[in-house]
């Protein structure tokens, strides 16, 4: 299964990572960037409209390489011109051909909040997030057990990241919600076999208090979707392949970002 691949390849690079790279300078040079503000700035603009992440990915497990022309800089600028409320960088290298040189390159760039996705598994991953100009993180709830979430959550607010928890299922939801949570990701997306069920962000959004602010994930290609998941009591949704394969990026966010708007 594709996720037991993702979660191996990441549990190698970290083992490697602790061979060869001490923590200690890390910690240190994540401690020594200023304390991130993008999470906090994130979620007031959730509490103004309704938010739209845009990704930056080359490639994914799905659909193989989506661009073959991976300008980080002008996409990064696309997506701050269109009007994006923050931006989803993935960093995973062997299956979305993704680097924290990628997430530094456009926190070098833009004040935007930054969204570290990977396959969170260990402190160190969250310490290269802050390091790295994130502001965000993902923790992926169906490949953590309770207490490595607990503890990967906990740190990750210690260090000043927002973590945005992500679910598939009325159990993961569940699960996510002990922690009391101020943003959960529904992946519309199954990570088991990749079938996408639009509905299934509106459907779980019903198990999450309003307190919680909700993104929905994966599978948005048309801007009136934007539409049917605030009807859906949705905070904001997170795309990515769409975006990628636009001809006009910066346009095709300022239509999506029109779109978020419209009255419902
Ligand atoms: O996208 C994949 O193929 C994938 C496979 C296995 C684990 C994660 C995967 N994607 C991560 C994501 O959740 C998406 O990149 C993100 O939600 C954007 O989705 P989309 O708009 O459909 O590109």
């Amino acid at each position: 299964m594709i996720l037991d691949d993702l979660v191996a390849a990441t549990r190698t690079r970290l083992a490697r990572a602790e061979a060869t790279k001490p923590l200690a300078p890390l910690r240190e040079a994540a401690l020594a960037t200023p304390v991130p503000t993008g999470g906090p700035r994130f979620l007031e603009a959730l509490d103004a409209h309704f938010g739209l992440i845009a990704e930056l990915k080359q490639a994914s497990p799905s659909k193989g390489v989506i661009a073959t022309a991976f300008p980080v800089a002008q996409i990064a600028a696309d997506y701050e011109a269109g009007g994006v409320d923050a931006m989803s960088v993935l960093t995973e290298p062997t299956y979305f051909h993704g680097s924290l040189a990628t997430l530094r390159e456009v926190a070098g760039q833009t004040q935007v909040p930054l969204l570290r996705k990977d396959f969170i598994l260990d402190d160190r991953m969250l310490l290269e997030a802050r390091a790295a100009g994130a502001s965000l993180v993902l923790l992926i709830v169906g490949i953590l057990a309770d207490g490595q979430l607990r503890e990967l959550y906990t740190t990750a607010l210690k260090l000043g990241l927002v973590p945005l928890v992500e679910c598939h299922n009325e159990d993961e939801i569940r699960r996510a919600l002990v922690l009391q949570p101020q943003l959960i990701g529904v992946n519309n997306r199954d990570l088991r076999d990749f079938s996408v069920d639009f509905e299934n962000s509106i459907r779980l959004r019903a198990m999450v208090p309003p307190t919680i602010k909700v993104i929905a994930e994966s599978g948005i290609t048309e801007p009136g979707q934007l539409t049917v998941l605030r009807r859906g009591g949705l905070d904001g949704a997170l795309i990515g392949e769409t975006f990628m394969r636009a001809t006009d990026r910066r346009a095709t966010v300022q239509r999506y970002r029109a779109a978020s708007e419209a009255a419902v």
